[in-house]
């Protein structure tokens, strides 16, 4: 039997029975129980350090490592040589960005990117820009997506670099990744994409894909943090700069004694998501489903992005006339993100849902509920009656939602200066 038992996955959750239920599986998702197990050992007696050439044990480590390297390769339809071991997405778009930028800096100074992108690439891309490069960042369409001709448009003979994410973390939508890659080939221009929010989610095919870098890591995936993985395209032949220097590891674009028992976990944990991809979107679908029709009986409530390009276990939900703040305190019985200053470290509402053109008040009410392989109908039930009850409490106390209900449009009010 491949699926897990039945309450498998709720051992975290045994062992404090007073969490919440957690729908947040884009934060993180929790380890899968046969990930931990194929870990163990490797924290233990096969404790090798796979560059070890002389004896059994680097021998058992490294062949572990290359066994997880063809899982890697195996979910995304690569060659094992074109997957570099990384600390995680937030390196592996680093080495990307970076690496690229500066290999082929004699070419063009110029770089593409989206306005919804991670910190990690958005971050990346500004330093750039700070020793000399220069940058133009997309801005999505009302439904978060962009278009090729959006990205023709911004394109310069001296471009020489495109990062677009896979699925947006926030809002769950799927970029034309596929027309992207064809565009960039015929343009000779590299394309780097984020793709820590897809492995499993969506079908990634590299053979067909014209992408030339992408970003993988574990911990979205049911496996460990502090692990991830770069394709590097073999054919055509992508050079990068290396950012780690030291023991010329990973074909010496990555530095570094290679963590064995975390390499064991994201091989596992992307064996099991190739094995499990098509079973499991069909039944967090359904779940997603039911989460969204349970909401839509609230009044003014808004799903934010694109509902037919996204995946399957994102439903970001904008709540109109209710106070965020209160919100999340109020439903702190399920694990959520809000994207908002309250819960997050940068004091700004969400930019993902700004640059969709929500308004501060609409950003600030938004939740965004992240489900996955451990979550239950039941879990769903529990949120939306919790949503239901504390939604409709917030607004009996507000003097906003009693006008609104009056028919008065609070935007032709003005308000008194203090
Ligand atoms: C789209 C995206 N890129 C990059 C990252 C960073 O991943 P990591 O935690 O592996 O560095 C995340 C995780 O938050 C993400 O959602
Ligand atoms: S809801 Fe708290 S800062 Fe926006």
């Amino acid at each position: 039997m491949n699926a897990p038992e039945k309450n498998v996955g709720q051992v975290h959750f045994e062992t404090a029975p007073h969490f919440p239920i957690y729908m947040d599986y884009s934060a993180t998702t929790p380890i899968d129980p046969r990930v931990a197990d194929k870990m163990i050992p490797y924290l233990r007696e096969q404790f090798g350090n796979p560059a070890s050439r002389s004896h059994m044990y680097g021998w058992t480590a490294e062949k572990a490592v290359e066994e997880a390297r063809g899982h890697v390769a195996a979910l995304v339809n690569a060659d094992p040589r074109e997957i570099i071991w990384t600390s995680g997405a937030t390196e592996s778009n680093n080495l990307a960005i970076k690496g690229a930028a500066q290999f082929y800096k004699t070419k063009g100074k110029h770089i593409i990117t989206v306005k919804t992108e991670h910190k990690s690439v958005l971050d990346t891309v500004r330093e750039l820009e700070r020793i000399g490069f220069e940058a133009t960042y997309l801005e999505p369409q009302d439904n978060g997506l962009i278009t090729v001709e959006q990205l023709a448009a911004a394109v310069r003979p001296d471009t020489i670099l495109v990062s677009v994410m896979l699925v947006n973390n926030e809002i769950g939508v799927i970029q034309p990744i596929d027309e992207i890659g064809v565009f960039c080939r015929s343009k000779g221009i590299i394309f780097h994409c984020d793709a820590a929010q897809a492995t499993g989610k969506v079908v990634i095919d590299l053979q067909k894909t014209k992408v030339d870098l992408m970003t993988f890591t574990a911990h979205k995936t049911y496996g460990p943090k502090g692990v991830g993985a770069l394709y590097v395209c073999r054919k055509p032949r992508v050079r990068l700069e290396a950012q780690m220097h030291g023991g010329g590891h990973e074909r010496g674009l990555r530095s570094g004694t290679l963590p064995t028992h975390q390499i064991v976990g994201m091989g596992e944990a992307f064996r099991i998501a190739k094995e499990e991809m098509d079973s499991e979107i069909g039944r967090i679908q359904a779940l997603r489903d039911r989460l969204a029709k349970g909401l839509q009986e609230i009044e003014e409530v808004y799903i934010n992005g694109d509902m037919e390009h996204r995946v399957p276990h994102n439903l970001n939900v904008s709540f109109n006339y209710v106070e965020g703040e209160s919100l999340i305190m109020a439903i702190k019985d399920i694990a959520v993100s809000s994207g908002s200053a309250c819960t997050s470290a940068s004091l700004e509402p969400s930019y993902v849902l700004r640059a969709l053109g929500r308004s501060d008040e609409l950003a600030h009410s938004s939740i965004r509920f992240t489900i996955g392989r451990f979550s239950t109908e039941e879990d769903i039930d529990f949120a939306v009656n919790l949503l239901k009850s504390k939604v409709h409490k917030l607004r009996d106390l507000s003097p906003l939602w009693d006008m609104f209900k009056d028919g008065i449009d609070i935007n032709s009010i003005q308000w008194a200066a203090h």
